[in-house]
């Protein structure tokens, strides 16, 4: 299986919002280090999905950038994308395994050392940690874990953990000491002026 990216670039498809827009911006940018994982909200149509996610999979290819698909694996299959991303009200993690197939990309949420260790076991084959600092773009999520919350996760598994949650430029040293492989964002780039150049801020503190 090829290496993780370390930026996965969640899809904001929230009134106002242009994905396509922001993805075009990152791909030159963090090229084969990017991740983006279609994310869309839960009024979204499979056809909605669909369009979007075969648009984000025909980007990410010629820069050699991973395509995932959040929570809608049939869709994932669907544009043939490299993979997708379960948490806890999705399928199973060894349903989802079983429906990618072996050679799949597949993520899981996990939050402390025991379901992270369990989603591993089960398939994972990396997990999306957090939520690691206060943020607005999710609702009813649990308190933030911090660093700690990461270090915790990252001492339990041996696959790559990208923390997720509140995730800027300036607290990602924190995450990558904490042991996190990689960050996980909405807003830090769907919400920049410059997603081009958020990108590289995100790309210069995952790489120094
Ligand atoms: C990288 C990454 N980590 C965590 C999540 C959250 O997934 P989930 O718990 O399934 O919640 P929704 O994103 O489906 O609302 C994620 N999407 N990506
Ligand atoms: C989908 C999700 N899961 C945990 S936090 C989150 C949203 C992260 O958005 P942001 O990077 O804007 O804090
Ligand atoms: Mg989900």
């Amino acid at each position: 299986m090829p290496s993780l990216g370390r930026l996965h670039l969640i899809t904001d498809t929230r009134p106002g919002c242009d994905p396509l827009a922001v993805v075009r911006a990152a791909l030159p940018v963090a090229r084969a280090d990017l991740v983006v994982q279609v994310r869309v909200d839960d009024d979204t149509t499979d056809r909605q999905a669909y369009d979007l996610a075969r648009r984000v999979r025909a980007l990410c290819v010629p820069y050699g950038a991973t395509c995932l698909v959040n929570d809608r694996l049939h869709v994932a299959l669907a544009v043939d994308a490299h993979g997708g991303h379960v948490g806890a009200d999705d399928l199973p993690v060894a349903a989802a395994r079983r429906v990618l197939g072996p050679a799949a990309v597949l993520g899981a949420t996990a939050r402390e050392p025991g379901t992270a260790a369990r989603a591993v076991a089960a398939g994972a084959s990396y997990l999306g940690v957090g939520p690691c600092h206060p943020t607005a773009t999710k609702t009813g999520l649990p308190d933030p874990i911090g660093p700690a919350g990461i270090r915790a996760v990252a001492a339990a598994v041996d696959v790559p953990v990208i923390a997720i949650g509140g995730v800027t430029a300036a607290t990602v040293p924190a995450l990558r000491a904490a042991g996190a492989h990689g960050v996980a964002v909405v807003g830090a780039l769907s919400a920049a002026a410059d997603p081009g150049r958020a990108t590289a801020e995100l790309i210069a503190a995952l790489t120094c």
